[in-house]
């Protein structure tokens, strides 16, 4: 059975002062999805993350959202609210609370003004944190102050605080980024269990994990999309070694082919 679009973007540029970071980008999501998109340093990846997100303005294109609502000229918050989640590469958790604290923040974020005041959280919203909890791996460290965590479960706190919002798109920008090798398996199991409820774009270079754990994969260059397949399919396209190698990524570009 064919699943809906959660994502369309259509024809999309981007430019930063007359420099076209990203030159008509047509990417569809589906629901439930997780895709990869890698290229080499400057493609145009993180751009794109910051367009669909609201943080960059693109100066032409549509975003459709669910196939109704183009989203390409919605402020951030309205972009959240919608159910559209951003993780940044540098986690943006507070290192002096507790992960429980850290979630409640989260929560709260994310409502309306007579709700934030209410001190207390209900017992929904309790369920809805252990959940969150669970699903991160942090369970026994939800009394634990966010600064004393290993570097890969501040990660996950930070994904969890995503989660708190039951967004049904997750933009994750290089997840694994300086994780050990146990925590990136860990981090790849938890995007495909978010992925049962919420589709998933992450940003990567690491070509192993990518490799591991990814169904579709988009190769981005010089601000447009090279091509689209599985793994093993992008990997057969002597375009995507040429581009690593072209620039002067001849590690990338090996790790991509072999
Ligand atoms: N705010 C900005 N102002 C001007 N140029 C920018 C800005 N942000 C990004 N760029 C440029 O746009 C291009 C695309 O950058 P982007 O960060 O999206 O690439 P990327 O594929 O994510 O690269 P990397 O893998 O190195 O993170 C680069 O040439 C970058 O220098």
């Amino acid at each position: 059975m064919s699943r809906q679009p959660i994502l369309s973007c259509r024809n999309i540029v981007v430019d930063f002062d007359g420099f076209k970071a990203i030159q008509g980008v047509d990417l569809t999501i589906e629901e439930g999805e997780i895709r990869f998109l890698i290229g080499p340093n400057g493609a145009g990846k993180t751009t794109m993350l910051d367009v669909i997100c609201g943080k960059t303005r693109a100066l032409s294109g549509q975003i459709w959202f669910h196939n109704r609502i183009d989203i390409v000229k919605k402020q951030e918050h309205e972009i959240v609210n919608l159910g559209i989640a951003r993780k940044f590469q540098a986690p943006s958790i507070f290192l002096n609370l507790t992960v429980f604290e850290n979630l409640e923040l989260a929560m709260k974020q994310n409502r309306h003004l007579w709700a934030v005041l209410r001190a207390r959280i209900d017992s929904g919203q309790r369920k809805r944190m252990m959940e969150v909890l669970a699903q991160i791996g942090l369970a026994d460290q939800a009394e634990r102050k966010a600064g004393l965590l290993s570097h890969g479960q501040k990660q996950w706190l930070e994904i969890g605080m995503q989660l708190m919002q039951e967004p049904k798109l997750l933009l994750l920008d290089e997840p694994i980024a300086g994780m050990t090798g146990t925590e990136r398996e860990r981090t790849g199991e938890l995007i495909r269990e978010i992925a049962q409820t919420c589709s998933v774009i992450v940003v990567e270079h690491d070509m192993d994990f990518v490799r591991t754990f990814s169904k579709q994969v988009t190769v981005m260059h010089e601000g447009k999309i090279l091509c689209e397949g599985t793994m093993e399919q992008v990997q057969r396209d002597p375009r995507v070694a040429e581009v690593y190698l072209g620039k002067g990524k001849a590690e990338h570009a090996e790790s991509v082919a072999t």
